[in-house]
């Protein structure tokens, strides 16, 4: 058998070399247009620079690409039988997926018509036959979708790896396993025992990889799922919904370049999710086209910092607050409360009202906020509207009093335009009111001459300094966080939240738009009161020729022809607004009012939606369900399940299903595919010596896997647990509950589960999830809380 394996691998290693050949050659052409591109440059016109400057650009991009390819680049093989047909497709593959009705022979033996291998690009040889077909092109589905069920025409499913340009080994699945098959007129051997359980079993690193190689048929469908409408995406744990969603944008982009260049935006639960996801689409040689974003960082400039505690992100999350952002944007028009009106103070104003509030603990981390107890410095926001108009127009004194001014607003504030936009409106109502007063009106009959004069009027009064002094003071431009920033004033709020906050909720809401650093939640509220404030229109800027236009190149490696420059830039333009294509990670936890925010950036988009009920944090999902309903309209949904739990193996897979069926009861666990025989371990401790046995279990997981070890504590725990980690080295990380979402280590240690569980409405939905964050090991540490038994099983992980 070695020596099969030896001559099967050295079959692969001239097909390696052939290809990484092919390859050179084409760097040579990037090179020889990148040289030409140089001499252009001695031409001296302003034109021919710009455009050297794009060739060189463009060049690069190609050098970069093929060199970074050049890492395990070639990755399959599948050998096939006839299709039955005979056609074959633009890249040169068969393109039927069933074979010819005589391509077994009925002593069952057949021969292999057709070999493809597949990489992470396409490249065709000199005379356009496929040397290796683009994993997302459909001659390579058959790679993925061939079960021994449904083989199609695949014969033989390889997996070989390599490492730079030298091929290490090769596994083989067969499809049709009561096949003898030949190739060439010699039998088609089979070696390894698959790829998918050694790509399981590697040890894990604080960044995701890709899964080109093992993709399993369920996920297959998912990630080629045309993009129409909505592709709603339901499994549980660990059964690749990010991975896949990860995916699905690279095969988006292969397939429509140009309308999704640019276009994708992937929005994730947290910022250590985005860092632990950002280097997968790179190695599938998408880079800069997809905008892979947490939910507290989708409004530019004003990125999240702390979480609320439940109870605020509650209020916060729900569809009630955007009645009370409405008031709100109207109502702070009319100032902060007169002096001794006031019960709370707009504390923290000068923070949300300014430019800042994007600081707090660094690392892509976010920390529990804590609620201010005392005023955090002097309130920074203007003494209020003034109360009165005065002007001099045609030589006369005229005057407007509150009572005047209010009635004014009230009518300029009708109808629900966005209020930035109204300020014209007001403008001219002023113009109307002082015109009236002036009796101006009454001393001339002709209309023609009358207009005049009140146009001459209207000038007269708008160039006063008095009168713009007066405006801006009186209908200032809002911005979202001076509004934020004014609800901080429990007596404003209180008046904004008449009948939709109660007392309770008003006080804790204000009190933490007082602190420091906005939360994720505070996100969502900005975004929303963009919308209801609205931007004055300005001038717009004058588009400019982009000579990237003109060329062209390489056209087999890059099937579809990429953004030009300009396309780029009228992207980058409108990108915060829209995309063309949506991807929702962790759907489940989008509180309404995130739902909306979302929403906004893909209204014409179609979506990719990934969610598990059963790890949702958001107390409501009912609520949130019929938010998401509201963000995807009427668009028809494809639905799509995973089954199968390729993170856990079984024997925490089983414990943590004991949570869920606590949780949600009568929901079903994926399945997992592999068994370690290793036991979860449970460790007991008194609350004194918490420390000291988390960081003692920590070290001993350490000890025993060779990747990551993960620390899941009540967040409240968060920055304890970091202490007591301190110095374990880089391969720990401590982690509040919220923070564990989608991420996964060697071995985790889960920290007083009850804590976790007792921590908000939804705990232990939050449970569940920090029990299936490990590929190998879990050990559960209890305090008395956790009510441990003999064993040191706590309370809520016993049958
Ligand atoms: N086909 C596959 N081949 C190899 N590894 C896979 C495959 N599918 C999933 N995995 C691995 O399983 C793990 C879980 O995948 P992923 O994080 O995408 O799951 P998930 O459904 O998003 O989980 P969760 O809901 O817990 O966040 C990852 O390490 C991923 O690489």
């Amino acid at each position: 058998m070695a020596d099969v394996r030896d001559r099967e691998i050295s079959v692969e290693q001239d097909h390696l070399d052939q290809v990484y050949r092919r390859l050179e050659e084409k760097i040579h052409e990037a090179e020889f247009l990148m040289r030409d591109a140089a001499t252009r440059g001695q031409v001296g016109t302003p034109g021919a620079l710009a455009e050297r400057d794009a060739q060189v650009f463009r060049a690069g991009i190609h050098l970069n690409r093929l060199n970074s390819e050049f890492e395990d680049f070639l990755f399959g093989r599948i050998d096939l039988l006839l299709g039955k047909d005979g056609k074959k497709g633009a890249d040169g593959a068969y393109t039927s997926v069933e074979p010819a009705d005589d391509a077994v022979r009925e002593d069952n033996t057949a021969d292999i018509a057709e070999t493809l291998h597949i990489g992470r690009i396409g490249v065709l040889d000199a005379d356009y036959s496929p040397l290796v077909i683009d994993w997302r092109a459909p001659a390579a589905a058959p790679f993925y979708r061939s079960t021994p069920v449904d083989p199609g025409r695949v014969v033989r499913r390889r997996v070989i790896r390599s490492k730079g340009r030298k091929v290490l080994g090769v596994e083989d699945d067969l499809m049709r396993p009561e096949l003898t098959a030949y190739l060439n007129g010699e039998e088609l051997p089979a070696l390894g025992d698959g790829a998918l359980m050694a790509a399981l079993g590697q040890a894990r690193s604080h960044s995701m990889r890709d899964i080109v190689a093992s993709i399993q048929a369920e996920q297959d469908l998912v990630i080629r799922a045309p993009a129409a409408s909505v592709t709603y995406v339901e499994g549980g744990p660990g059964t690749g919904k990010t991975a896949v969603a990860l995916h699905r944008a690279a095969y988006l982009l292969y397939q429509d370049r140009r309308r999704y260049a640019g276009g994708i935006l992937i929005v994730s639960p947290t910022p250590l999710l985005v860092a632990y996801t950002e280097g997968v689409l790179p190695s599938l040689g998408e880079e800069g086209q997809v905008a892979i974003r947490a939910v507290g960082a989708l409004v530019d400039g004003a990125e999240a910092t702390v979480y609320d505690e439940p109870a605020v992100s509650r209020v916060k999350g729900s569809s009630r607050m955007l009645k009370v952002l409405r008031k709100a944007a109207r109502g702070v028009l009319e100032g902060p409360p007169r002096q001794g009106d006031a019960a709370g103070g707009a504390r923290g104003a000068g923070r949300a009202g300014g430019s800042g509030g994007s600081g707090g603990p660094g690392g892509g981390q976010l920390a529990f906020g804590e609620d201010p107890q005392e005023p955090a410095g002097p309130p920074t926001e203007p003494a209020g509207p003034p109360t009165r108009l005065r002007v001099v127009a045609f030589g006369r004194r005229l005057e407007l009093e509150a009572e005047e001014l209010g009635r004014i607003r009230r009518a300029a504030l009708g109808g629900t335009a966005p209020v930035n936009l109204l300020r014209p409106r007001a403008r001219k109502l002023l113009l109307d009111a002082l015109w009236a007063r002036s009796g101006a009106a009454s001393r001339h009959n002709d209309p023609e001459l009358a207009a005049e004069l009140r146009s001459s009027f209207d000038e007269d009064v708008t160039s006063e300094d008095d009168f713009i002094a007066f405006l801006d003071a009186w209908w200032p431009e809002l911005t979202p966080r001076g509004v934020l920033a004014a609800m901080s004033d429990e007596k404003r709020l209180g008046r904004f939240a008449r009948r939709v906050l109660n007392p309770g909720e008003v006080r804790k809401v204000a009190r933490s738009l007082r602190r420091e650093g906005y939360s994720v939640h505070d996100i969502a509220l900005l975004d929303e009161l963009q919308t209801i404030l609205g931007t004055p229109a300005r001038p717009k800027k004058k588009r400019e020729l982009d000579p990237l236009d003109q060329l062209t190149g390489l056209d087999e490696l890059m099937p579809v022809r990429e953004e030009t420059q300009r396309e780029r830039a009228e992207r980058l333009a409108q990108e915060r607004v829209e995309y063309a294509h949506v991807i929702v990670d962790e759907a489940q936890d989008l509180t309404p009012m995130q739902w909306r925010m979302v929403g906004r950036r893909g209204r014409h988009a179609t979506w990719t939606v990934v969610g598990d009920p059963a790890q949702s944090s958001w107390s409501d999902p009912d609520e949130a369900a019929a938010a998401r309903d509201e963000a995807l309209g009427t668009r028809p949904r494809r639905r799509f399940e995973l089954t199968v739990n390729y993170r856990n193996p079984s024997e925490i897979a089983d414990l943590a299903a004991k949570v869920l069926a606590l949780a949600m009861p009568g929901t079903e666990s994926p399945k997992a595919v592999r068994s370690t025989g290793v036991q979860p371990r449970f460790a007991v401790v008194s609350d004194a010596g918490l420390g000291r046995t988390v960081r003692a279990e920590a070290a001993a997981l350490l000890d025993r896997v060779d990747g990551t070890v993960g620390v899941v504590v009540a967040m409240r725990r968060r920055e304890e647990a970091a202490r007591w980690l301190a110095d374990l080295g880089e391969r720990v990380v401590a982690l509040g509950s919220l923070e564990a979402k989608g991420l996964e280590y060697d071995a985790t240690v889960v920290v007083s589960p009850a804590e976790i569980a007792d921590e908000s409405p939804a705990g232990l939905r939050v449970l569940y999830v920090a029990l299936t964050r490990a590929t190998q090991q879990l050990t559960v540490v209890s305090g008395t809380a956790d009510v441990p038994n003999a064993d040191g099983v706590p309370d809520l992980l016993r049958d």
